[in-house]
């Protein structure tokens, strides 16, 4: 059964709220709450629904599914930051070369910023762990690199995408015990479970403006500065292989960091190419990602295509995943 991504519905919800509960906590963008999820489905149907152009706080969330339940799930904000700030901690350098001691003196500072306001965020990228490490994953995530090929328009000139930073097995998290826990009295599991529920932007608010140096803090929290949770190292090579890097820009509460592009260089997007079809049969062609319909009617799946033409050839198996005739619009990058 190939395996096809699709936008989702509400009949997928018993399928996500599986997923969310497998996740061991600490997903923002899937939390394990039945509600949320309902919530979250139906934020996002609205924004399939949506067919004015321009980025707005639209939240699109897809499924993977390779015939039966949904077994994969990803997300694509348009806007981050829309009507609440949508904070970071940025790391700047200072660097003074010091003639007395003839050395460089140099000092990291973490500044509370709002740099990525207004740009697109993609997210909540997780895959059943029975069907990991088959190519399931690259599809789920790059399919929405076609998606936001296929609507421009609706997308910023940066995208963004946030990794989960250094927790213990025991729910603590090092970054926060050095710098926020500090100030708010309570554990980390504790503010994660506060911020699910509210909006991390509630505590953010209150964070010190003042500048942090980095040299002040413990060797526990300074070590874990950016560093991806050990989970996350398969999404963070799944962006360096689309061209995000991590920017000097982490999260507030647990450190990992924030990879950006600009969203015209994401590498599917950028290779992503539209035809119509004008044959359906074994191609012998280039392995390709490749996505046809507007919006809700949205499907993509790993496939081959050549020339053909006016246009190009699809294979049987890719054309009836993505249920598309002679005639159909289709846009591919190479796999
Ligand atoms: C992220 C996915 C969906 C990825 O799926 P798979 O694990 O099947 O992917 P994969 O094909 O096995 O691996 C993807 C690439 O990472 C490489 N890879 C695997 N393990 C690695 C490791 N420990 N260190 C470095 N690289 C590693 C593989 O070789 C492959 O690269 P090559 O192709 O070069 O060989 C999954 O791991 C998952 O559900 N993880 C748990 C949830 C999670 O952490 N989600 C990310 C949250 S962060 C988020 O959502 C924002 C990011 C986003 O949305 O994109």
């Amino acid at each position: 059964m190939t395996m096809v991504v699709r936008a989702a519905g509400l009949d997928d919800l018993p399928a996500l709220d599986a997923m969310a509960r497998s996740t061991g906590g600490g997903f923002v963008n899937l939390p394990p709450d039945r509600d949320k999820l309902r919530d979250r489905l139906t934020a996002a149907i609205a924004a399939f629904g949506h067919e004015q152009g321009q980025p707005d706080d639209d939240r699109f969330l897809f499924v993977l599914e390779d015939g039966t339940a949904a077994c994969g799930t990803c997300q694509i904000f348009a806007r981050v930051g829309g009507n609440t700030p949508f904070y970071s901690y940025r790391i700047d350098r200072r660097s003074a070369w010091c003639a007395g001691l003839a050395r460089a003196i140099e000092t990291d500072e973490l500044t509370v910023c709002t740099d990525h306001h207004g740009c697109s965020e993609v997210g909540g990228l997780f895959l059943r762990a029975d069907a990991r490490a088959a190519g399931a994953g690259a599809l789920l995530a790059r399919s929405r690199y076609l998606f936001m090929a296929m609507h421009r328009a609706r997308f910023a000139a940066t995208t963004i995408a946030e990794l989960r930073g250094v927790v213990d097995a025991d729910g603590g998290a090092p970054f926060w015990d050095g710098i926020a826990g500090r100030f708010f009295g309570i554990g980390f599991a504790e503010a994660d479970a506060f911020n699910a529920a509210n909006g991390t932007h509630v505590l953010a608010d209150m964070m010190p403006r003042t500048p942090v140096l980095l040299a002040m803090l413990d060797a526990r929290a300074r070590d874990v500065v950016g560093v991806p949770h050990p989970s996350g190292r398969p999404a963070m090579r799944l962006l360096e292989k689309e061209g995000f890097r991590h920017d000097r820009h982490i999260d507030l509460f647990d450190g990992g960091p924030t990879m950006t592009a600009a969203t015209d260089r994401i590498e599917t997007l950028r290779r992503a190419r539209t035809a119509s079809v004008c044959a359906i049969a074994a191609t012998g062609g280039a392995p390709v990602v490749v996505a046809s319909g507007r919006l809700a009617a949205f499907r993509c799946c790993f496939g081959t295509v050549a020339p053909h033409g006016d246009g190009i050839a699809i294979d049987p198996a890719a054309a009836a995943a993505l249920g598309v005739a002679t005639g159909d619009i289709l846009t591919y990058s190479p796999r």
